[in-house]
């Protein structure tokens, strides 16, 4: 199994470009099932989600080329209807093909994604929201089976805000019957980025970017080509990085206003922000000051990215709470960080941080995709080594990041 090795203490600078985003890119791709014509994909990632959901893909009869950051796919052979456990148990997002699959043909077999390490994370608002425009749903074997003949449009309130249920819903509500209204929608600039790419497809959807989405189902949707938006938690990722061990980087390929909450927290951290058009420059000279949040939904405080700001928090000046509102067990990196010294302590969902002075490097555990992505940005800062292990998840997110690294000083290299 691979593993990181990082030489801590280095400051980093240079240029960084970002990535197409993966959780726009995944719902992006099951959109492929719902047109029998060419969908023309840019910007999209190479990670291991990705190539998970194009296996996942094909073996329902979807083509997909893929040639460096292009996809084209081509949904007129799908014959296969099943999204079976050994893939959804890697991957979460492929619950994704359940919405399309039922809305264009009538049928779909998901294996239940189960909890993983953040939190149980449970899909019955998928399913309400399905039952709710008509679908025949059981639950049997571990499996979500769904029928519908058709579709019909209804207003869904989903219990809560959830990213991928608002996608799943949407994408069956492009082509069932009559008018669907979704309430309490997610805001996710993911959402819109899968949103504009069905307008483009011939979906008819209003209020995209707000919380209630209005679609009217039409008969069919026909090819597109699109370009992802590229990955604002990647971009946060690497701005705290160069918070955390010092530096000048410019990120180019991003956009920055998806980001507003954690680049305002950045600053009051005391990292100085310059952006021009799609880039943007971070600069730090001096130790952080530690900031405080809690994760909200978008446009609030991320939760893919609480992990990342603790990790610079742990050097920082004084002392931060960090709240997680969104999953109820995100914060397995706690134990690994203390591990390189920090000083957190757990009050329910808050974490007390106490920045230290120094990290002192030591063999750590990724557990999962963020926190794999604090523990890197730790080891950029302690002294020594850090070894990471089980950096699998790491790969599942992010397009080379420790060859993005190593390019802005980062001394970063994987173990086979
Ligand atoms: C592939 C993808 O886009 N993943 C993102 C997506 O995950 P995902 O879409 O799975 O997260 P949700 O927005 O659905 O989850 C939000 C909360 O709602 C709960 N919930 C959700 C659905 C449901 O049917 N029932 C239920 O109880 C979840 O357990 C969680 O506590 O949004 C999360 C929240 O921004 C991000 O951390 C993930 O990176
Ligand atoms: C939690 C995440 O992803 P997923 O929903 O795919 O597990 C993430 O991107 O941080």
């Amino acid at each position: 199994m691979d593993k990181l090795l990082i030489q801590g203490g280095h400051r980093l600078s240079g240029e960084i470009t970002i990535s197409g985003a993966k959780n726009a890119a995944l719902p992006i791709l099951c959109a492929g099932l719902l047109s029998s014509d060419p969908l023309h994909l840019n910007n999209v990632p190479n990670l291991h989600d990705v190539t998970t959901m194009l296996k996942l893909l094909a073996q329902m009869g979807l083509k997909a080329q893929q040639d460096g950051h292009t996809v084209i796919l081509q949904g007129d052979a799908i014959h296969n209807w099943e999204a079976p456990y050994e893939m959804v148990k890697t991957m979460r997002a492929s619950i994704l093909v359940l919405g399309p699959l039922l809305a264009r043909f009538g049928e779909a077999k998901v294996s239940l994604p189960g909890g993983c390490a953040i939190g149980s994370r449970p899909v019955d608002q998928h399913i309400k929201g399905l039952q709710a425009m008509g679908a025949e749903i059981t639950i049997e074997a571990g499996y979500i089976h769904a029928k519908a003949k058709k579709l019909k449009g209804a207003r869904v309130v989903t219990d809560m805000i959830t990213v991928t249920g608002t996608e799943n819903l949407l994408m069956a509500a492009t082509l069932a019957e009559g008018e669907t209204i979704l309430e309490n929608a997610a805001r996710e600039p993911e959402v819109t980025d899968l949103a504009n790419l069905l307008v483009a497809m011939g979906a008819k959807i209003e209020g995209i970017g707000t919380d209630r989405l209005v679609i009217q189902g039409v008969a069919s949707l026909h090819g597109a080509t699109h370009s992802v938006i590229p990955d604002r938690i990647e971009t946060g990722t690497f701005l705290c990085a160069v918070a955390a061990a010092g530096g000048d980087v410019v990120l180019k390929n991003t956009r920055i206003h998806t980001l507003d909450v954690a680049l305002d927290k950045l600053r009051e951290a005391g990292v100085i922000l310059t952006s021009e058009d799609d880039s943007i420059r971070v600069q730090m000279a001096a130790r952080p000051k530690a900031v405080s949040f809690r994760t909200t939904e978008y446009p609030g405080f991320p939760t893919d990215m609480q992990a990342q700001f603790m990790a610079m928090n742990l050097i920082a000046d004084g002392t931060s709470h960090v709240t997680e509102t969104i999953f109820e067990n995100r914060f397995m990196h706690v134990q690994e960080m203390n591990r390189l010294g920090a000083a957190i302590d757990t009050q329910g969902n808050t974490a007390i941080i106490k920045g230290v002075d120094k990290l002192v490097g030591a063999p750590v555990m990724a557990t999962d995709l963020r926190a794999s992505a604090s523990l890197v940005i730790a080891g950029l800062v302690a002294q020594g080594e850090t070894l990471i292990e089980r950096i699998y998840h790491l790969d599942r997110g992010y397009d080379r990041m420790e060859h993005k690294l190593s390019a802005v000083g980062a001394k970063i290299e994987r173990i086979k």
